[in-house]
């Protein structure tokens, strides 16, 4: 008989990432952004995870404004439609410290045209993703400290008290359009701070007394 999935390793199960943008109150700020009055989704395929220790994370071709995006993952144990916001919490079965790698440059051409943000977001490795934090070990979601430097220098720097959505409420409104199943990952958004990197740097993070990670940069895929 097969051995069960484990929860720990949910980025092989082929489950789906849902990405929330622009849910820093001072990320919205820095991009000239209004804070939204509802959470701003995207999906990214599985095939942009990198966990930690299997190689460098790499930009599109032609890619030369490649950013990090540090942000709070939340991995769902118990999917379901239709989630209510104070059942939420039960549906999840821990965190990942995770970075949204976005191609910025072709990110400006999408939102100039109106397209998607296919290629800006949906790349092979543009999800490193830390060990899993299994969800006893974080007391409170909302109340994390969280970090992200660039060759050893500070670029983002949070608490996640910031987020405008909450992970309750961020849960219930997706489960409103969309099936969440066990394994999926949530990207919950990134704090201000997001900067250019090269090939070589070195990406180090963290959330102060959970899970820290150390990832390079690669060239184009
Ligand atoms: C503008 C973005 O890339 C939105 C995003 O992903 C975020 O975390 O904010
Ligand atoms: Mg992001």
């Amino acid at each position: 008989m097969a051995a069960p999935l484990k929860l720990s390793r949910f980025y092989e199960w082929g489950r789906k990432i849902v990405g929330v943008g622009r849910n820093y109150r001072a990320h919205c700020a820095e991009l000239g952004n209004p804070v939204p009055k509802e959470p701003v989704l995207f999906l990214k395929p599985t095939t942009c995870y990198l966990p930690e220790g299997k190689g460098p994370t790499r930009g599109p071709p032609g890619c030369t404004e490649l950013h990090h995006e540090v942000e709070l993952g939340v991995v769902i144990s118990g999917g379901g439609r239709n989630i209510p916001e104070d059942r939420a919490m039960d549906h999840v079965g821990g965190y990942v410290l995770a970075l949204d790698m976005t191609a910025r440059d072709y990110q400006a051409i999408a939102k100039e045209k109106g397209i998607p943000w296919t290629w800006a977001k949906c790349f092979d490795t543009a999800c490193p993703i830390s060990e899993f934090v299994p969800k006893e070990k974080v007391s409170d979601p909302q109340d994390l400290n969280m970090w992200l430097k660039v060759n050893g220098e500070v670029r983002q720097k949070t608490n996640t008290d910031d987020m405008i959505f909450t992970v309750p409420y961020i849960i219930s409104y997706i489960s409103k359009m969309m099936t969440l199943e066990r394994g999926d990952l949530i990207l919950t958004g990134t704090p201000m701070g997001v900067s250019g990197v090269q090939p070589n740097d070195e990406l180090e993070a963290e959330i102060e007394g959970v899970v820290a990670m150390k990832f390079t940069v690669g060239d184009t895929l």
